[in-house]
C-alpha cells in the first residue's frame, strides 16, 4: 500500500516535525526488532502507531525516548539532532512517555514525584517542602489536573497517575508525549477523561504518539496513523482515509475477515448441562455482597463491570486469591476454600490473572518454564522435571497460541507485551482446567491474536469445561453465551446472546436497567 501522507514541508509556517526518525534498525541478538523503520510526528499532531504484537512499537518508543541506542538510523527533534544518550534532562525536555505501567514512585507524594531530582535549587540547598507543594499545586492547576499534591502516589487511581505523569512531562518543557497503551487499565469513563485532556493539550500545541491495540481509539483520537509490520514501516496515512478493514490488512498483511467467535453458534448448553462453577451468596469485603452466579459445562459466561464493580475480585476469589466473609464457591463439584490457591487448583480452576507482571510471569525464566509452571507434575516422574518434556510441552503451546518468540528457551522478558500475555494464557490452559477464569485475557493483544485467544477460550468450553471471562471489553464479551453485569458489588443485569452493545455498556455504567436501556452516550468503552 502506498504512503499517502507525504512529509510536511518545513520552513516558515511549517515547523520541523517534533520527532523524526529515519532508517532505524535495532537488533536484539538474532531478533531484528526494527528494520530501516521511520516515523515523523508533526508539531501538534495526534499520531497513532499500530501493529501486531512484536511489530517493533515498544522498541521504537525506547529509541525515541533515549532508552536504547539504535544500531543505525537518525533521530531529530524539532529539526535538531537527538541529545547524547545519557543527557537525561535534554531528553526530558524533548519527549516523554506515559506507559501502561506507571513510572511514578508509590511511596512518594505527588509533589515529590513531580519534582523528583529537582526539589532544591542546587545540590547543597535545602528542600523547601511547603514551597514544593505550592509549586506542584500550580503545575497541576496549569494542566487542569485535579489531584492533591500531598497524596501518596500509590493511593492514586491509574488515571490520576497518568495525569500526574503527563503534567510532569510537560513541566520539563516537552511538547511531544508518547502514550504506550495508556487505555489498557482504564474503564470507559477514565478513557473519556483521558481523551478530553489529550484534546485540550493538543489545542495548546502538544503532539502525541499514541499506541493502542484498540483501533477505534485511533479513529477517535488521531489524525494520522503509521503501521508497522514485522519490524518495518508499512504505511503512514491520514486516519480519515483509511478504513478499518484496510488498517487491519496493513497490520496483518492479509485480507481482514473479522468473525466474532460466538456469532451464529447454536447454544451448546442446556438445563441438563452440569454446573461446573457455582458461586453462592459470596460476600467479599469491599467487593461484593451475597453474589450468586453459576457456569455450566460448555458455557462461557462474561462477568462484566467497570473498575469499581468488584468483578475482578470475584474472578480472583474463584481462583483462591481472596478470603470471603460469607458464601460458598465450588468448582467441578469440589468446594474451593476461599483464600486458598492450592484449594482452587485442586478443584480444577485455571486463572489468567489481571496483571501479568504482578501475578503472572517470572521475568527472567524462559517461555518454557513460565508456560509449564502450573504443570510441573506432568513433566517427569516422582517430582522431577525433565527438560526434554518441558521443551516439547512448551513448543506445542508456542505453536498452538501463535507465540512470537525465537524459541522455548528465550526469557519471557525478551518477548513483546502481547506475546507475554499469550504465555500467561498458555499457562492457565496447560492444566486443562475444569473451570477457566480469564481476567481481561486479551489485554495488550493485537486484533488478530485477540480473535485467536478468544477462540481458544471458546474451545475450552466446547470441550465440556466452563469458562468465566471477567472483562469490560465488548470484544471479550462477544464470545460469551451469557453476560452478567456487576455494578458496585451486585449483579444488576444479565444478557443472553444477541445483546446490543449499548445495553451492556449502559448496565456497566449503571445508567439503565436491562431492557429499558437508554444509554446516555450510546458508545462503548472504545466509542463503538
Ligand atoms: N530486550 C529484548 N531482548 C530481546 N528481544 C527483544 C527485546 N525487546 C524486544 N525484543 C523483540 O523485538 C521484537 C519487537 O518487540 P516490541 O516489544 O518492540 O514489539 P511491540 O510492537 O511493542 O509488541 P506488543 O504489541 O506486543 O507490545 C519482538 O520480537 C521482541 O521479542
Amino acid at each position: 500500500m502506498a504512503d499517502t501522507a507525504t512529509a510536511p514541508a518545513t520552513g516558515p509556517g511549517h515547523p520541523a516535525p517534533v520527532a523524526e526518525a529515519t532508517g532505524i534498525t535495532k537488533r536484539f541478538g538474532a531478533t531484528v526488532a526494527l528494520r530501516d523503520a521511520r516515523i515523523s510526528v508533526a508539531a501538534g499532531e495526534s499520531h497513532a502507531l499500530v501493529g501486531r504484537n512484536g511489530a517493533g512499537k515498544s522498541t521504537l518508543v525506547s529509541v525515541l525516548t533515549g532508552l536504547q541506542r539504535p544500531d543505525t538510523g537518525s533521530l531529530r527533534f524539532s529539526g535538531a539532532p537527538a541529545p547524547a544518550l545519557g543527557d537525561i534532562d535534554a531528553w526530558r525536555s524533548r519527549v516523554a512517555c506515559v506507559y501502561q505501567h506507571s513510572t511514578v514512585i508509590g511511596d512518594l507524594t505527588v509533589a515529590e514525584n513531580l519534582f523528583l531530582n529537582r526539589q532544591s535549587a542546587g545540590p547543597l540547598r535545602r528542600i523547601r517542602w511547603k514551597q514544593l507543594r505550592v509549586r506542584a499545586e500550580e503545575l497541576l492547576g496549569e494542566y487542569g489536573v485535579e489531584v492533591d499534591p500531598a497524596a501518596r502516589a500509590k493511593d492514586l487511581t491509574v488515571e490520576q497517575r497518568q495525569f500526574v505523569e503527563i503534567a510532569r512531562a510537560l513541566s520539563f518543557g516537552a511538547r511531544f508525549i508518547i502514550l504506550d497503551e495508556p487505555t489498557a487499565k482504564l474503564d470507559a469513563r477514565g478513557i473519556g477523561r483521558l481523551f478530553d485532556k489529550l484534546r485540550d493539550l493538543q489545542e495548546q500545541g502538544v503532539a502525541f504518539l499514541f499506541i493502542s491495540h484498540h483501533l477505534q481509539e485511533v479513529y477517535d483520537l488521531c489524525s494520522t496513523v503509521t503501521v508497522y509490520r514485522d519490524a518495518a514501516h508499512v504505511l503512514t496515512a491520514p486516519v480519515a482515509e483509511l478504513g478499518h478493514q484496510a488498517l487491519v490488512e496493513a497490520m496483518t498483511g492479509e485480507s481482514a475477515s473479522v468473525t466474532p467467535v460466538a456469532e451464529g453458534r447454536a447454544p451448546a448448553v442446556t438445563a441438563d448441562s452440569a454446573e461446573l462453577l457455582t458461586i453462592d451468596a459470596l460476600t467479599l469485603p469491599g467487593a461484593c455482597e451475597e453474589l450468586s452466579l453459576s457456569v455450566r459445562s460448555g458455557e462461557v459466561v462474561g462477568l462484566a463491570g467497570s473498575a469499581a464493580s468488584g468483578n475482578v475480585q470475584v474472578g480472583e476469589a474463584v481462583a483462591g486469591l481472596h478470603r470471603a466473609r460469607g458464601g460458598r464457591i465450588s468448582a467441578g463439584g469440589r468446594t474451593v476454600r476461599t483464600g486458598s490457591v492450592p484449594s482452587a487448583l485442586a478443584a480444577g480452576v485455571g486463572l489468567v490473572p489481571e496483571d501479568r507482571h504482578l501475578q503472572g510471569l517470572v521475568n527472567d525464566r524462559s517461555v518454557a518454564e513460565n508456560a509449564t509452571l502450573t504443570v510441573t507434575d506432568q513433566l517427569g516422574p516422582f517430582g522431577t522435571v525433565l527438560p526434554s518434556r518441558t521443551k516439547v510441552f512448551a513448543q506445542r503451546m508456542i505453536r498452538d497460541l501463535d507465540i512470537k518468540t525465537p524459541g522455548a528457551a528465550t526469557p519471557v522478558s525478551a518477548l513483546s507485551g502481547g506475546n507475554q500475555q499469550k504465555v500467561v494464557v498458555a499457562r492457565a490452559l496447560a492444566t486443562d482446567p475444569h473451570v477457566l477464569v480469564a481476567i481481561r485475557p486479551t489485554n495488550g493483544v493485537d486484533v488478530k491474536s485477540k480473535e485467536f485467544l478468544l477462540g481458544r477460550i471458546r474451545q475450552v468450553a466446547d470441550s465440556g469445561k466452563a469458562a468465566l471471562i471477567v472483562s469490560d471489553e465488548l470484544d471479550d464479551l462477544k464470545v460469551c453465551d451469557r453476560v452478567v453485569v456487576m455494578f458496585h458489588g451486585r449483579v444488576v443485569a444479565e444478557f443472553p446472546r444477541g445483546w446490543k452493545d449499548e445495553d451492556v455498556v449502559a448496565a456497566i455504567e449503571g445508567v439503565a436497567a436491562p431492557g429499558t436501556a437508554s444509554p446516555a452516550s450510546g458508545t462503548d468503552k472504545h466509542g463503538r
